[in-house]
């Protein structure tokens, strides 16, 4: 059984007492800093000093500094910044930072899990990892609901690594949905395999797949986007409240009957088997080590894919049809963001 800590499992006193440098302000970084602050943290962020983000963090209030006086400042130190950078910001900005005694944080285990990241044995390391984007850590805190997260200790030299951790937790919204015990290795392979198989990568493969199918056979490209993506978000919405069951109980029973018969040739045997060897390649490291390869060097493959992605059709017809429902707040997303 699952170890579920709330809000009554957790002192948010803990926190309050200590300097928090959040590093990074992006999509988590800006939550974390923004949730602590509301709940009474003393929160500085630290940034590189060509940094975008400086502007965005001081109109919102908050302290600036740059990573290394940051950390020098700071009791705990969460790492916020994408995971392929944290191991050089980690060795120039932030170790020579870490005396005895401090805490180091993160919201994802990807460095400590593939050792890029090996931090002194007299300073506590513990993770917060929200299962959720950024922008929703934050606007659910706002709208008084909190995103679930995980929290593990890796290095506990304290002996209150947990406590301090669910305190941060706590600030953060996290405890008001439940706060999941695991450890570094469960949270970052579990955390890969969900993104890549369900939650980005499967999710955004079966959108296109059946936008692209419909389009190909002749339909209208707007129907093919309301019925492929549009639609996807009220089915999840009913999921998320009530589970497939809530979800097939509103659907019509046609709608269930073609779920039944249709989704198991759609997600088949060799899927399943293709699932399967994208877990063994997280596992075993295959994927970690392709990936910091990538950033090494220069993300070519990574940067024609994401342009090639954000320039398809179904993207196309996507903007035009959300700009006519200014009720969705459109976002859309430009060259360099
Ligand atoms: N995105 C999410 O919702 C989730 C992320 N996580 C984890 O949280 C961590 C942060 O991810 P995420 O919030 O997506 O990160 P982002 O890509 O949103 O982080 C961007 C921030 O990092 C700064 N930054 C980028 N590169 C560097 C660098 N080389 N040196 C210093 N600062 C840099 C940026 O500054 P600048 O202003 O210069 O751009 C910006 O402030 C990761 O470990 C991730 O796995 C966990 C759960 C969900
Ligand atoms: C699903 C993607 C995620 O793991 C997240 C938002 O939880 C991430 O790395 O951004
Ligand atoms: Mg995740
Ligand atoms: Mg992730």
């Amino acid at each position: 059984m699952a170890k579920i800590y709330y809000d009554k499992d957790a002192d948010l006193g803990i926190i309050r007492k200590k300097k928090v440098a959040i590093v990074g302000y992006g999509s988590q970084g800006h939550a974390h800093a923004l949730n602590l602050k509301d709940s009474g943290v003393d929160v500085r962020v630290g940034l590189h000093s060509s940094s975008k983000s400086i502007a965005k963090a001081k109109a919102a209030g908050l302290e600036v500094s740059p990573v290394a006086e940051a950390s020098a400042w700071a009791d705990v130190i969460m790492v916020l910044i994408p995971d392929t950078s944290q191991a050089k910001i980690y060795n120039e900005a932030i170790a020579s930072n870490l005396s005895a005694g401090k805490t180091l944080m993160f919201a994802h285990g990807f460095n400590i899990r593939f050792k890029t990241i090996e931090p002194r044995a007299d300073v506590d390391v513990s993770m917060v990892a929200p299962k959720g984007p950024g922008h929703r850590v934050r606007e659910t805190f706002e709208a008084n609901g909190g995103v679930p997260a995980l929290i593990a200790v890796h290095q506990n030299a304290s002996g209150k690594a947990k406590e301090l951790a669910l305190s941060y937790a706590a600030g953060l919204g996290a405890t008001r949905a439940g706060v999941l015990e695991t450890t570094f290795a469960e949270e970052t392979e579990t955390d890969l395999f969900g993104e890549q198989a369900v939650l980005c990568g499967g999710a955004s493969e079966l959108v296109k797949a059946g936008f692209q199918t419909l389009v190909d056979a002749g339909y209208q490209p707007e129907i093919a986007y309301f019925e492929c993506l549009h639609e996807l978000k009220l089915i999840v919405d009913l999921m998320y409240r009530g589970g497939l069951n809530y979800m097939r109980y509103s659907v019509s029973d046609t709608a269930e009957y073609g779920d039944y018969v249709s989704g198991p040739r759609v997600i088949n045997p060799e899927t399943r088997a293709t699932m399967k060897k994208i877990l063994a390649e997280i596992q075993d490291g295959t994927f970690a080590k392709n990936w910091i390869e990538e950033n090494a060097t220069g993300r070519k493959s990574f940067e024609g894919t994401r342009q090639k992605e954000r320039d398809q059709k179904l993207e196309v017809v996507g903007a035009e049809l959300r700009s006519m429902m200014p009720f969705l707040d459109p976002v859309t997303i430009k060259p360099g963001d």
